[in-house]
């Protein structure tokens, strides 16, 4: 029994539906999810809800930028070369005395003694009866970091949307704060099925076994990209177990991936299993390859991605579809999970078909190698692949040196 879609609004499919149409589609209910305060040292890879702003100058005082004697220019004005030695000040030691006709021995990173205003660098002194010796000519820098010359008190180090890499990180602590207001990271279940799935290293038992290849691949996929795992289900090709094993993981998740049960094979029940939930599908269906049979909607408010079960075509509808969808709901925007780049080919590439394609390609020295026999089920290029390149419909034949777009896989 074929399994057709009964809705009382018509859902675009196939024939119909362009790539960027049913990306607008998705893109237009994905509004990022709430936000948390979190502990610095829990804020690794999240994505600032609010911009970090900086609790004190950096630095606070005008600063020795170099290990050596600060001294005062005034001082020096008339040839004066030689200096009493009137103390020491090291960073998180000041020197409280005064420095007037005398020389201050800092390390870098010293607050400079008050009035003084030049440091000059130890390679350049001689010591002579407890006095130091400046050179005759001095230095052209003063090597000094002025006060707030790296930031200001209140300044907005860091913007709402960056991601805290470390050098963020470098950031957020230098400006003093203990916390930072995050987007909440989407969470995301994913549901395989299929009656012939199995954990990998199980498959050997039975000729009609399958390693399920695809729950840890696209977990991690989550992880890479700001998600969270929240785990993944095998379920057989029955509508029953696929209701039940979906109720548990929506009680669970932001996001939940079905792979698999997509097309229209009397097995593919995925949406069907979804329907008594009350799945209110966007699309199903789309005019791209693979991928054709990529499906979205919505159950309440969590969100629900249907990918196809051959390997290729899925991990290559989570790249084009899951990432943008996380990035979104992780604040940073859909168009950050689609970072098209233009790229050289590296030999010609032939012209495109009547479904948009993307591509699996790989990075060479001579530019982007598009691998030989394209498979939406193929796994073996996967462990070749490191990019998808994206080959409209009807496209012209390129020659090599031309340009395609391409996407980070
Ligand atoms: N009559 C039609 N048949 C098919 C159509 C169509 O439009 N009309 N579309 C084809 C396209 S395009 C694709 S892609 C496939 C995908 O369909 P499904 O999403 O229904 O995928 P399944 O039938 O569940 O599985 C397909 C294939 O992939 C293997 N698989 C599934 N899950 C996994 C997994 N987790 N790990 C490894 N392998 C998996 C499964 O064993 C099947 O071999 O449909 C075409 N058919
Ligand atoms: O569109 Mo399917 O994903 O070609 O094989």
């Amino acid at each position: 029994m074929p399994l057709e879609e009964k809705s009382s609004a018509p859902v675009p499919c196939a024939a119909d539906l362009s790539f960027d149409a049913a990306q607008a589609l998705l893109a237009a209910g994905a509004v990022p999810l709430g936000t948390e305060r979190v502990p610095l040292r829990k804020a690794g890879r999240r994505v600032l809800a609010e911009p970090v702003v900086a609790a004190f100058d950096s630095p606070r005082r005008d600063t020795a930028a170099m290990d050596g004697v600060a001294v005062r220019e005034a001082d020096l004005a008339d040839g004066t070369r030689r200096l009493a030695v009137a103390g020491a000040a090291y960073p998180g030691a000041p020197f409280t005395g005064t420095a007037e006709g005398a020389a201050v021995r800092v390390t870098t990173g010293a607050a400079l003694p008050a009035g003084t205003d030049r440091v000059v660098p130890v390679e350049l002194l001689a010591q002579a009866d407890g006095c130091v010796l400046l050179p005759e000519r001095l230095p052209d820098k003063r090597h000094v970091r002025p006060r707030a010359s790296d930031f200001a008190a209140g300044a907005p180090v860091l913007a709402a949307g960056r991601i805290l890499d470390p050098r963020a990180l470098v950031v957020a602590a230098a400006a003093d704060a203990a916390e930072v207001v995050v987007w909440r990271r989407p969470r995301v279940h994913v549901i395989a099925s299929g009656d012939e799935l199995v954990p990998p290293g199980q498959a050997g038992a039975g000729d009609g076994l399958l390693p399920d290849s695809l729950s840890e691949a696209l977990q991690l996929l989550v992880r890479q990209w700001g998600g969270q795992p929240g785990g993944a289900t095998r379920v057989p090709d029955d509508a029953g177990a696929i209701t039940a094993a979906a109720q548990a993981a929506l009680a669970d998740c932001d996001i939940l991936v079905m792979a698999g049960g997509a097309s229209r094979g009397e097995r593919d029940l995925a949406r069907a299993g979804l329907k008594p939930m009350g799945l209110e599908t966007d699309f199903a269906g789309v005019a791209m390859k693979p991928g054709k049979p990529v499906w979205h909607g919505r159950v309440g408010a969590k969100q629900v991605l249907g990918l196809p079960g051959n390997p290729t075509a899925a991990m290559t509808v989570a790249r084009l579809f899951l990432v943008p969808l996380l990035t979104a709901l992780e604040g940073r925007g859909f168009a950050a999970g689609l970072d098209w780049q233009p790229m050289p080919l590296a030999a010609g590439a032939e012209a495109g078909g009547s479904r948009e394609a993307f591509l699996c390609a790989a990075r060479t020295s001579g530019g982007v190698t598009i691998l030989d026999r394209q498979s939406a089920a193929s796994q073996a290029m996967l462990g070749l692949a490191d990019l998808l390149v994206r080959r409209p419909a009807g496209a012209p034949a390129l020659a090599a040196g031309e340009r395609v777009e391409a996407l980070r896989f």
